[in-house]
């Protein structure tokens, strides 16, 4: 069963997702690439995952910065579903 998180909650999840950061009522998380193709070839990384998990983040691309935005639309919040796409999102963003 999927629950809204409350404030503490994610604030605790976020300890071990030290990427990311709470926005209102999701998280976020914003990259540098190197070069454009590299934003694009990553946020395909990310639609994959997003694909398998069928739950997907807004994203935000300007140029080189990609900012991942999650958060469960159903509950209106952040659910677990947001922090362990955010952990497979850590998995797929190149190292610099
Ligand atoms: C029917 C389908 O399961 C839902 O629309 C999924 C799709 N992806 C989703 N993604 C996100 N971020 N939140 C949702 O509530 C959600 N719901």
């Amino acid at each position: 069963m999927t629950e809204l998180l409350s404030e503490q909650d994610v604030d605790e999840a976020l300890r071990s997702l030290p990427e990311w950061r709470r926005v209102d009522d999701a998280i976020e998380r914003r990259v540098e690439l190197t070069s454009f193709p590299e934003a694009i070839e990553t946020v395909n990384r990310v639609a994959e995952l997003a694909e398998a998990a069928n739950h997907h983040p807004d994203i935000d691309i300007r140029w080189r910065t990609v900012t991942f935005r999650l958060s469960t639309h159903s509950h209106g919040g952040v659910t677990n579903k947001d922090i362990a796409l955010a952990g497979e999102i850590d998995g797929v963003i190149p190292s610099v």
